[in-house]
């Protein structure tokens, strides 16, 4: 049977601080590292063991998988690193305080930049403290402005199609850190959840998700490794 487990990234500053973040690169928490840690105890204490790890380009999932690694005495393992993985992008919203923002437009209107499964927050300035073209990680890569979760879902797929779903079906066991909305994405497209319900679907900082899957990657459960 196929290994897949997914991680969302510990706490970092900005979940701390309520801020949008998306591809702005901001750092692990103290707590972060913990659930990190914590992760690779997880996994090592329930006898969980990988050939290969895919994370994003973004320091608090790069973090998260490196930790998690080092606990389980799997620093050595092949780590794919790649765009495709990161956040969705927040665009213009990209730093704000989220309850600040709920004060200005409303919870309701906060709520669908957030999680609705079309639309994508407003875009940046065009000078804004947060644009990301000159950073050398992205160098000969499109930047996207701005990203509904459908937007993000068009770039995580076809990344699980050709890199990550070939491992599984060679019989590599994968771990993949990433970011709650690419996860999103991934756990969308894995378990045949609908638009209207991927909606209301959260995933917490720091905690193994595992995926039971068929040989032809069908998911036949999905579990948090902490309660079981
Ligand atoms: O700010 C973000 O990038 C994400 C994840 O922290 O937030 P949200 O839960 O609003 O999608």
């Amino acid at each position: 049977m196929p290994t897949l487990v997914l991680i969302r990234h510990g706490q970092s500053a900005w979940n701390l601080e309520n801020r949008f973040t998306g591809w702005w690169d901001v750092n692990l928490t103290d707590q972060g590292v913990e659930e990190a840690k914590a992760a690779g105890r997880l996994l090592a204490d329930k006898g969980f063991d990988f050939d290969q790890c895919y994370t994003s380009l973004q320091t608090r999932a790069i973090k998260t998988l490196n930790l998690a690694l080092e606990e389980m005495g799997r620093l050595w393992l092949p780590v794919e690193k790649d765009w495709a993985l990161n956040e969705r992008h927040y665009g213009g919203l990209t730093g704000l305080n989220k309850a600040e923002t709920a004060k200005i437009h409303g919870d309701e209107q906060v709520q669908i930049w957030r999680r609705a499964f079309d639309i994508s927050p407003p875009l940046g300035e065009a000078d804004s403290e947060f644009d990301l073209s000159k950073d050398r990680r992205y160098a000969g890569i499109k930047i996207p402005q701005t990203e509904s979760l459908k937007d993000t879902i068009a770039r995580v797929q076809p990344y699980w199609e050709k890199k990550i779903a070939p491992d599984l079906k060679d019989g590599k066991r994968v771990l993949v850190s990433a970011h709650g909305n690419s996860l999103r994405a991934l756990v969308k497209h894995l378990s045949g959840i609908p638009d209207n319900e991927i909606v209301s679907l959260e995933i917490p900082t720091g905690q193994p998700i595992v995926y039971e899957l068929t040989d032809d990657l069908v998911a036949t459960d999905r579990y948090y490794l902490s309660e079981r």
